[in-house]
């Protein structure tokens, strides 16, 4: 069995590949990144650091690299037993394009056994997203071919992989915290999957926002109070009082929102979800940087992910999430230099003001009394 996993970065190496490699699957790695892929090819291995309490190592074995944009990696899409993708959601496109061409060369050979992608990004039904992508590159003939036999399936993947690294790690080396999971939507898989660990549901959405908002709004909520604080790590934003209230007060709301909308979960077990997740956002082993779980604040903020959705769901049953707008406007300050989409925010924000910024971004309009709530929460905080 043969995966071929797109994005060899931190949760590529460090969750997707190591759980693939225990699984009995040969791991290939597509990146764009030549250096990266060289080294898979040299070193054909690394080591997978499991930080906490409790420290551990993993070794990943007989791994390969190539680049995206190879025929090499067009007859890997066509010899794979199963595709995965961490590359972040905005770099989808270069995926679908190679994924296209793989369809069409397993169609051109005759390939009659099932494939299944899984796209293993933070966003709410990613697969479906590359689905879309793909499947507008495909002629009426492979379009049928590509729904026979490709299985597109949505996940939820949860494990926190930073950038952290000590000098006693070789330079493939990843780390990541002891907990991890992943669910996968069972409807859409063309073939069965024995993943290691992973679970298959038949709803997938209430794991995937209960994971994408508390989770990912609550660690996003904490980086940028944390940014703005001066605080450098996660655990650190989260040991300063002040920033953890906001941030329990956030899961809360949150929280009452997804109980309305599924009943997968009770508010109990959605509260006992959240502490846990603050209890992994105060592992101090890992280092993780504010500015590594802040990157890309427009992509944060965009009206489907981890902060407005959860606003916008509190909002139809009539409550205003406090705390969670005032992560939002904390984002909206998000000013690091070193972050592509905070520099363009922040351009946004001076030509059209923090009203206009949130109506760009956010999808929310200008003169909506959500937005006034945000710009009084916005210019509340001093950096
Ligand atoms: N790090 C985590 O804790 C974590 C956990 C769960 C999910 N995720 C999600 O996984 C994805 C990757 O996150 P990460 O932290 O590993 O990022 P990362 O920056 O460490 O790795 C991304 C990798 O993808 C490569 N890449 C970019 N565009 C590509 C393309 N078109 N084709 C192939 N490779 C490409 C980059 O060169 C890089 O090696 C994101 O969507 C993220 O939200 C991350
Ligand atoms: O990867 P992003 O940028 O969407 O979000 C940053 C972090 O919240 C994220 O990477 C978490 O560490 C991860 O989702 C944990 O499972």
């Amino acid at each position: 069995m043969k995966v071929l996993h797109f994005g060899a970065g931190n949760i590529g190496r460090g969750f997707i590949g190591l759980i693939l490699y225990k699984s009995g699957y040969e791991v290939v790695f597509a990146d764009v990144v030549e250096d990266l892929v060289k080294r898979l090819n040299e070193e054909k291995g690394y080591s997978v650091h499991i930080l906490g309490t409790e420290v551990s190592t993993e070794d990943v074995e007989n791994v390969r690299g190539v680049m995206l944009n190879s025929d090499e990696c067009i007859d890997e899409v066509e010899t794979s037993d199963l595709i995965t993708t961490a590359v972040g959601v905005n770099h989808l496109g270069g995926v679908a394009k190679i994924l296209a061409e793989g369809i069409r060369r397993m169609m051109t050979k005759g390939r009659c056994s099932p494939l299944n992608i899984m796209a293993c990004e933070n966003a709410l039904y990613a697969t479906d997203t590359l689905k879309g992508m793909v499947m507008e590159l495909l002629n009426e003939g492979e379009k049928e071919y590509a729904e026979k036999f490709i299985g597109f399936a949505n996940v939820a993947v949860d494990r926190i992989a930073p950038n952290f690294r000590t000098s006693d790690m070789g330079p493939l080396d990843a780390v990541v915290e002891k907990f991890f999971e992943w669910d996968i939507e069972r409807g859409n898989l063309k073939t069965d999957l024995s993943i290691d660990g992973a679970a298959i549901v038949d709803r997938l959405s209430p794991y995937l926002e209960r994971k994408l908002f508390l989770l990912n709004g609550a660690h996003a909520v904490t980086a940028y109070m944390g940014y703005l604080k001066g605080h450098k790590t996660i655990d650190e934003a989260i040991s300063d009082k002040e920033i953890l209230s906001v941030v329990k007060k956030a899961q809360e709301e949150m929280a009452y929102g997804l109980a309305q909308r599924h009943d997968a979960f009770t508010l109990d077990e959605l509260k006992e979800y959240s502490g846990r997740i603050i209890d992994r956002f105060r592992n101090r082993f890992l280092q993780d940087e504010v500015t590594r779980v802040g990157r890309d604040p427009m992509r944060k903020l965009s009206p489907n992910d981890r902060l407005i959705t959860p606003l916008m769901q509190c909002v139809e049953i009539g409550e205003l999430p406090e705390a969670l707008i005032k992560g939002i406007a904390a984002a909206l300050r998000f000013d690091y230099e070193g972050d592509g989409q905070a520099v363009e925010m922040q351009r946004i924000i001076r030509e059209r003001g923090v009203a206009g910024a949130v109506e760009e971004i956010c999808g929310i309009p200008k003169d909506s009394p959500i937005t006034d709530k945000i710009v009084v929460e916005y210019n509340r905080l001093v950096k």
